[in-house]
């Protein structure tokens, strides 16, 4: 903990209320799912509401801006995880380990995230109906999406997809570089749409629509709670860790939470529901932590098991690469450096809401379909291209080397020749990774990390998609378009890879060995699922199941990997949550114990 807590005199206040006994619902975690309930759920003044967040507030002046989303990985807001030591990815980077970056703080994971705003297609909800999950279809979140939305889109915006009344700001990146238009245009003349992403077909290119308000980021924070938060019903608490759900051993009913706070312990009862949005990683751990998972793990650490589930079975994330790299020889802009970027002109730029600050340095997204994608359905990509306006030599600060764990000889051998000459990189990402991994408690301690049993490319099929996403992202680049702005491919072996000979199949293969990058979007850790699906934590309501007026609702019920960033689709999942559990007060059937079939 640092001596000084600067958020008591620069961050966002959210009051300082003082703990009731009860409260009608206690929501863990003030992401984007909790925080859309938190602000749902205290509309009727009648009810009340307690959010519980670990970390801090935001800091507007350093977290509001998009530019340095990948040095706050180094701040408190990072819970700092990392993967276990990988066998067949992350090669090239530090004790052959992965980052887990997690925000901490209001806002979760949007405090730190790349404000990348992609709801998935309208398959993967049909999929989720498919599978025995009513409510979840895409005609049915469609319209959540749009409450949610307040969008400013040039080109999509009156496309009927997208809302203007909602409280998440949606726009268009307001930074472009000269690469961003060449790209789309290339990617067109390479046989694919322009399309708006967010509006239920995926294959085809278009700009970055981020969630940024004049370019500035915008969390779930300030999105949902900073409107709210002189509603006296509603109560929200910063710094406050909850290590135990209460849950009663007899009735099998969630009493209430447990929680410390400036090293006091509390409790506080939940006269309706205790809803866990703490994130994949958190509500799997405090599910295990109060009695609620796999019988056998739980009684390897001595903890009382109430209801045997299997929370924390299935963890799925979309692994990614770092390149192909592009060099322009041609002057083309003066992004070359960052340090000669960090000037009082672009401060002043972005306080107008323009200019580089404005970016995460992701300009625009390709979705694409590969020869070994498992869906024979033509409109289901497996891989999405991220074309950014430059390669990972312009931050030549220890930042990004840190953020991703290059080690020196991997930044060295491949980045640092490239320092002093305008460069640009693709990163794509697997949007249907088979790899399949588990999450673990490592110890009863709740402060803990989780163990992660997850190794990339176990399924290699994994490594082969990747692979040809690189080689899409070539194909588009040899378009004319990109020749007018006459680009070089970057032909460098990445160390460990030198054997191989550069631009074939297996030398691609090997790269995305060493140079694997991740895009944290963990789910599955508390699956929705039918009372029939063996891997099943939470029905289609959301109930916990065998344990009453308990929810989980976050990213980690999605059961599958999506063909998304995963923010829209929590702040989706919160709208949708928020309207089931008034419906449920409503119709008498809240602290419904839900029994599993198998
Ligand atoms: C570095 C990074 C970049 C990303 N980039 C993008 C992007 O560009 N676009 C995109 O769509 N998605 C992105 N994501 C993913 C996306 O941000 C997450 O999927 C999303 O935030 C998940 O939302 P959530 O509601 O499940 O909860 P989370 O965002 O995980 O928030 C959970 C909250 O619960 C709190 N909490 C946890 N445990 C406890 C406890 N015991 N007691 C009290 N509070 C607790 C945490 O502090 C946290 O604030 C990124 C994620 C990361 C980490």
């Amino acid at each position: 903990e640092p001596a000084i807590d600067f958020t008591q005199f620069f961050g966002y206040n959210y009051g300082n209320p003082q703990l009731r006994s009860s409260y009608d619902y206690i929501i863990v975690g003030a992401g984007p799912a909790g925080s859309v309930l938190a602000k749902r759920l205290s509309e009727d003044p009648e009810v009340t509401v307690l959010l519980l967040e670990a970390g801090k507030s935001e800091l507007p002046l350093i977290t509001n801006l998009p530019i340095v989303a990948v040095p706050l990985q180094a701040t408190e807001y990072n819970f700092g995880y990392e993967s276990e030591v990988q066998k067949y990815g992350c090669q090239g980077l530090r004790d052959r380990k992965c980052n887990w970056p997690h925000g901490k703080g209001i806002g979760g994971s949007t405090i730190i995230n790349s404000m990348i705003y992609t709801r998935g297609g309208r398959r993967d909800y049909d999929d989720w109906a498919r599978a025995g999950n009513p409510g979840w279809s895409w005609a049915e979140m469609l319209p959540y999406h749009i409450k949610a939305e307040r969008a400013n889109l040039r080109d999509f915006g009156g496309n009927g997809f997208h809302g203007v009344n909602g409280s998440l700001s949606v726009e268009d990146c307001l930074f472009r570089s000269n690469i961003a238009p060449v790209f789309v245009r290339a990617a067109q003349q390479a046989g694919y749409r322009y399309l708006d992403y967010n509006a239920g077909e995926l294959i085809g290119v278009s700009y970055l629509q981020s969630n940024t308000d004049r370019g500035a980021r915008v969390t779930s924070g300030t999105a949902y709670l900073v409107p709210v938060v002189s509603r006296k019903n509603l109560h929200v608490l910063t710094k406050s860790w909850v290590t135990k759900v209460l849950i009663d051993h007899d009735s099998k009913q969630a009493k209430g939470v447990k929680f410390t706070r400036n090293r006091k312990v509390f409790s506080v009862k939940a006269n309706r529901e205790v809803i866990l949005s703490a994130g994949a990683f958190e509500s799997a751990k405090l599910l295990m932590l109060s009695g609620v998972g796999p019988a056998n793990h739980l009684t390897s650490l001595e903890i009382p098991v109430i209801m045997d589930l299997p929370v924390g079975e299935l963890l799925y994330e979309h692994p990614a690469v770092f390149g192909p790299v592009y060099l322009l020889r041609n002057p083309i802009d003066n992004y070359v450096q960052l340090d000669d970027n960090l000037n009082l002109r672009n401060y002043l730029e972005y306080l107008n809401g323009q200019g580089v600050f404005t970016t995460n340095t992701v300009e625009s997204l390709l979705y694409v379909k590969t020869p070994v994608a498992e869906s024979s359905d033509p409109g289901v990509p497996d891989i999405e291209i991220m074309q950014t306006f430059t390669s990972m030599d312009y931050d030549s600060s220890p930042a990004s080397k840190l953020a991703f764990r290059l080690t020196n000889e991997t930044y060295d051998g491949y980045f640092r020749p490239i320092r002093n000459i305008r460069s640009f990189q693709y990163v794509p990402i697997l949007l249907k990774s088979r790899t399949k991994g588990k999450l673990r408690l490592k110890t009863r301690n709740p402060l803990h990390h989780p163990r992660f049993e997850y190794q990339y490319f176990e399924d290699d099929r994994d490594l082969d998609a990747l692979a040809y996403g690189i080689e899409e992202a070539i194909r588009v680049t040899s378009q004319p378009a990109f020749r007018e702005l006459g680009v070089e491919l970057y032909s460098q072996n990445v160390p460990g890879c030198e054997e191989f000979e550069f631009n074939t199949h297996e030398y691609w293969r090997c790269h995305v060995r060493v140079l694997t990058a991740t895009v944290h979007h963990q789910v599955a850790t508390c699956k929705m699922g039918p009372p029939t699906d063996p891997e099943a934590v939470v029905d289609a309501r959301l109930r916990v199941y065998g344990v009453g007026r308990l929810r989980v609702v976050d990213i980690g019920i999605v059961p599958e990997p999506p063909a998304a960033h995963t923010a829209a689709v929590a702040y989706g999942i919160g709208e949708r949550a928020a309207d089931m559990i008034k419906e449920d007060y409503r119709t008498g059937i809240t602290g419904k114990q839900i029994d599993k079939m198998v």
